[in-house]
């Protein structure tokens, strides 16, 4: 076994609807930072918790200004990364497609089926091609720590299952409703979840989501449609329940980490095609944080 030189971790946090800040930080500071991707969605929230150091980024920006297609997906990752995230966490709101996931449950995802058509969804391209593998989108070790941190705040906390992003932002018809959860099984709908697992995989982060349920969707009969007003009336609870959970996380991850025992953190490894020579300099330069590991 190749012995691993431990480093500092950073939990990274992206809130999701009704989560724009965290509390209780030392040395909190709320932080710019600029990227080659653009600006991300607000100013990033640094600081300690427990001795651990941890950085919250609130997805659709202070005050919800951005929509979940045009949430800066890769300036948010390449951002946390730029402050020395190590492991990032998604807690985000989400309609259910189960009975037993009820409103103010959480659920670790571990599978998505990506549904979105209108983002950027890779930081490669033309002059530097890669492919990572997402089969396994989401890290078990980062789960598992949610799923503790959950279970130790009493929070009704469900281990896994399959997230459908989708584009938004208007909620899904009754038909793909039950489309998606009868023929195509899945648990939870979503609309931001995709690019940002795959983005974290390419940035060669850990990525975990804790999705947190305010709402049947459309497919309840006892239910009706999803509404946004309903969900606002759950989120409320859900962001407090979130937030105690986050709290959870930094004991149970510790001040410093070895490598990733799942790779999540060598996923470019033997990701880039585009031969050397081949390389598109302008590319290369923007890539220098997100894949310096493996460009030199
Ligand atoms: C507030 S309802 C729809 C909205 O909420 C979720 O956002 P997030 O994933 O950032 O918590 C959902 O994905 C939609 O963007
Ligand atoms: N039913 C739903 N569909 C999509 N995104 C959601 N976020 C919260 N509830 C949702």
């Amino acid at each position: 076994m190749t012995a691993t030189t431990p480093k500092d971790t950073m939990i990274a946090v992206i809130g999701g609807s009704g989560i724009y800040d965290i509390d209780g930080l030392e040395d909190a500071q709320w932080v710019g930072v600029d990227t080659p991707w653009g600006a991300p969605s607000d100013q990033i929230l640094t600081g300690r918790f427990d001795g651990v150091k941890m950085a919250f980024l609130p997805r659709h920006g202070r005050g919800h200004v951005h929509s979940p297609t045009e949430v800066p997906y890769r300036a948010n990752i390449d951002a946390l990364k730029r402050l020395g995230a190590t492991d990032v966490i998604s807690v985000s709101a989400c309609g259910s497609f189960r009975e037993a996931y009820a409103p103010g449950d959480f659920v670790v995802v571990d599978q998505f089926i990506d549904r979105t058509f209108a983002r950027e969804k890779s930081f490669f391209g033309t002059g530097c091609v890669a492919h990572v593998s997402v089969a396994h989108p989401t890290c078990p070790r980062l789960s598992d720590a949610c799923e503790t941190a959950a279970k130790a705040a009493g929070i009704t906390v469900h281990r896994g299952g399959t997230y459908l992003c989708m584009e938004g932002p208007q909620f899904s018809t009754l038909a793909e409703s039950k489309m998606y959860r009868e023929a195509w099984g899945c648990d939870v709908i979503g609309m931001t979840n995709m690019p940002e697992a795959k983005l974290a995989r390419e940035a060669e982060l850990c990525y975990a989501s804790v999705a947190m349920v305010t709402d049947y969707d459309s497919w309840h009969p006892d239910h009706g449609a999803v509404d946004i007003s309903d969900i606002i009336q759950t989120l409320q609870g859900n962001s407090d329940k979130g937030r105690a959970m986050v709290k959870g996380l930094p004991t149970l991850l510790g001040a410093t980490r070895e490598d990733c025992p799942h790779g999540c953190d060598k996923a470019l490894e033997y990701a880039i095609m585009t031969a050397p020579d081949k390389r598109d300099p302008a590319l290369l330069a923007k890539l220098d944080t997100v894949a310096g590991r493996v460009l030199g």
